[in-house]
């Protein structure tokens, strides 16, 4: 079988929400697919109302086949600082047209803050490794390996777009979401997130540069997170452009446009290349003249972050089967 959904930024292409069908009769939720995590947690009937600001409810006692992991709990932290925690239930999880009858559903007790203001997400679909995923007594596996093997390909795709909806595909790949050959690379799943290294980057009209940048493909980070050294290389180019320690973040003028950013992916010369409007964020200041990096330093979490600004210019395949990415522009 193969399936697909459209998937649709909120403002300024922070997150990208997906409607999941859950529970019996279907109770529809729009999620945030996160190729970073492997819980798929949602905002439910048990999440105290002063935590809940506008979200859709997963409703168990709603579902005829909801049934009760007695004893079972999550709790998840994220790199940001946000979490959530809950308990858990098995029920029917559709996505893009295709049913896992029997998956974890992780109903949240608990929120912070982060999520609460986010009245549009209710709730997070991990496509990591199992192992990351924070069940207890018992680890759960994602909606991908429970539906993996039902796949013509076990693989699924993102295609994010800037601004406008894009597309996860499951089981196939569309040769007319890409322009030109998909480039693999290995992943080494071993800390449970895609993580693969790039060769090397380029600023603007710039020779590459030859580096390994290992990181991870993160369809719930917004940004793209790289060693120090390559962004105040980046941004040195960038006249007015800082380190602004108030937002903890570096910030440029909102125009002119930026330099462009490539990095490499493998040995085949593949290089992907991010328009400089795509590292334009948020004006941070009232006159809106210095906006917010879609580009910022990976320091202390270990491993750089291609999140959406870099898989939002490429076709990405996520191949659960081999354990590699395919990169193509499009
Ligand atoms: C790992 C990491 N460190 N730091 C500073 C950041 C921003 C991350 C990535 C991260 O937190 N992603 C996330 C957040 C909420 C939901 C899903 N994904």
């Amino acid at each position: 079988s193969t399936g697909n959904e459209v998937t649709k930024p909120e403002s300024y292409d922070v997150e990208y929400l997906t409607p999941v069908s859950i529970g019996t009769p279907g109770q529809v939720l729009h999620l945030d697919i996160d190729t970073g995590s492997s819980d798929l947690w949602v905002f439910s009937s048990e999440t105290p109302s002063n935590l809940v600001n506008g979200q859709s409810l997963y409703e168990p006692a709603k579902s005829s086949t909801a049934q009760k992991l007695e004893g079972y709990t999550w709790k998840i932290s994220y790199g940001d600082g946000s979490s959530s925690s809950g308990v858990v239930y098995r029920d029917s999880v559709t996505l893009g047209g295709l049913t896992v009858s029997s998956q974890a559903v992780e109903a949240a007790t608990q929120v912070s803050e982060e999520f609460t203001s986010d009245s549009n997400n209710d709730g997070l679909l991990g496509l990591g490794f199992g192992s990351l995923n924070t069940v207890q007594p018992k680890g759960q596996k994602t909606w991908f390996e429970n539906i993996m093997q039902e796949l013509d390909s076990p693989i699924f795709t993102a295609d994010l777009k800037a601004g406008e909806p894009g597309t996860y595909n499951f089981g196939y790949i569309d040769k007319n979401a890409h322009i030109g050959n998909i480039s693999y690379v290995s992943v080494n799943d071993s800390n449970g997130y895609w993580t693969w290294t790039s060769p090397g980057y380029a600023i603007g009209t710039g020779a590459l540069v030859s580096t390994q940048i290992m990181g991870i493909a993160d369809t719930g980070t917004t940004l793209l997170l790289l060693p120090s050294t390559i962004v105040v290389m980046y941004y040195a180019q960038i006249p007015g452009a800082l380190y602004d320690a108030t937002q903890g973040a570096y910030t440029l003028p909102c125009s002119p446009t930026p330099p462009d950013f490539s990095f490499a992916v493998g040995d085949d010369g593949q290089v992907i290349t991010i328009p400089g409007e795509y590292i334009l964020y948020a004006a941070i200041t009232s006159i809106g003249t210095m906006c917010f990096g879609g580009i910022q330093a990976d320091s202390g979490i270990g491993f750089s972050i291609f999140g959406d600004v870099a898989l939002k210019a490429a076709f990405v395949v996520f191949d659960g089967g081999k354990k590699r990415l395919g990169w193509a522009s499009k």
